[in-house]
């Protein structure tokens, strides 16, 4: 029997030395101050803020917006709503750790000058990693394999589909940094859950209706899928591919893609890296080209539209998003959420017991909902005891974080 969420779970903090959140903080974080100094020829006075920063990750404590920081004018009162007040002063590792990193990423913003004004608004200090992940040769090779999907039954090649968004999840730059690898370590096909009939079972293809959690049809209507997407690059790719597979089949009339409204967690997908992803869909030619008009043409007629709401940078979970996002959401057929931040915002970031059940951890969300992601932290809900007990046993300390594992969990 999976356990009832208890609210009592602790949030998880990085004050624990030795444990993954902290070394996302005291190492991580530095690490990607040293990349992003690196990346650019920024003048001394972006230098001198990003060594401040730097100097504050080791010992440093959460500082308030500065006034004026962002061209709205607005940042300053939303992160004043989103708890600002209670952790200023407060040390990075004393505040939960979900708040903490989000935090950090708002500070580098503000340290390369990217919410100006001055000649570096608006460059992300991101795209130089994330172009080139879109021009490796190895993007090149997953993209000349699609042109072999065609010849598979049409179950096998949804399935690949996911599965290619699904494991487009270790493609994320800041995981790849702590790794210290190139990204291809071998990869254990290994799911932890799979509520993928679930999912289809929401998402069957034109011409049948979906039915409900009792089994039953549904009446028809428009159905979108809302897609929360999270890295740039190598998964992005692949989350357009499944898009577009969607819109074709008719399992989808409709689709939303939420993007970050600025660069975050390193290679967090913002609105200009679709027009990258899309233009490398094109250069790519064949199969994937085809998908990428597809997606062309249905981003150009408005079946499928994109949001870039400020919440999707908020340091907070699902739980407490605002009521505009919260009736987008309630008015999709599905939402999907891709990978481990954005996992970690749908169950809370709390440590809870793995066999906390997924439906009960996600009961406060407007709709059926599910996540497609590698493990890459911590958290975790919906295993069963044996599955828990399996990958305790395995002897692979490291399940929880190394992203060798994958989930696909669905509620309806
Ligand atoms: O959300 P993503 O791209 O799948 O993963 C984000 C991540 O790399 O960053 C966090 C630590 O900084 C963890 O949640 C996770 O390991």
């Amino acid at each position: 029997m999976p356990a009832t969420p208890a609210e009592s779970a602790p949030v998880i903090l990085g004050d624990e030395p030795g444990s993954f959140p902290h070394g996302v903080l005291a190492e991580r974080h530095p690490a990607i101050v040293r990349q992003v100094r690196a990346a650019f020829p920024y003048g001394p006075e972006v230098r001198d803020a990003l060594d401040a920063l730097l100097a504050s990750c080791a010992d440093g404590v959460v500082e308030p917006v500065p006034a004026g920081a962002d061209p709205t004018g607005r940042d300053r009162e939303r992160w004043a709503g989103w708890g600002m007040d209670a952790y200023a002063g407060r040390s990075w590792y004393d505040v939960p750790w979900l708040w903490a990193e989000s935090h950090f990423y708002r500070r580098l913003l503000d340290a390369v000058g990217y919410f100006g004004p001055g000649v570096w608004q608006g460059v992300d200090p991101f795209r130089p990693a994330k172009l080139a992940e879109l021009d490796a040769p190895e993007t090149g090779e997953e993209l000349a394999a699609l042109d072999t999907l065609a010849d598979l039954p049409a179950e096998e090649r949804i399935r690949a589909l996911l599965h290619g968004s699904l494991w487009g999840n270790r493609a994320d730059l800041g995981f790849r940094l702590s790794e210290g690898g190139t990204g291809t370590r071998e990869q254990v096909d290994a799911l932890v859950a799979d509520d993928s009939d679930a999912l289809w079972s929401l998402l069957p293809p034109a011409g049948t209706g979906p039915t409900g959690a009792t089994g039953a049809a549904t009446p028809a209507r428009p159905r979108t899928l809302c897609l929360v997407a999270d890295n740039a690059g190598r998964e992005l790719v692949p989350d357009l591919l499944l898009v577009s597979h969607l819109l074709a089949e008719g399992r989808v009339d409709r689709a939303v893609l939420h993007l970050k409204p600025y660069p975050y967690y390193v290679s967090d997908a913002t609105p200009a890296d679709l027009l990258d992803a899309l233009r490398r869909l094109a250069a790519a030619g064949g199969t994937a080209a085809a998908y990428g008009e597809r997606l062309w043409n249905a981003l150009a007629d408005g079946r499928v539209t994109v949001r870039a709401h400020p919440f999707s940078c908020a340091p907070l979970p699902y739980a407490e998003m605002p009521d505009d996002l919260r009736a987008e959401f309630a008015a999709a057929t599905v939402t999907v959420l891709k990978g481990d931040l954005n996992y970690r915002r749908l169950v809370g970031d709390r440590w809870w017991p793995p066999t906390t059940s997924f439906a009960d951890a996600t009961g406060y969300f407007p709709g059926p909902v599910a996540a497609l992601r590698t493990l890459k932290s911590d958290v975790v809900t919906g295993l069963t005891a044996g599955t828990e007990a399996a990958l305790e046993a395995s002897g692979e300390r490291r399940w929880r974080t190394s992203g060798t594992h994958a989930l696909i969990q669905v509620r309806r």
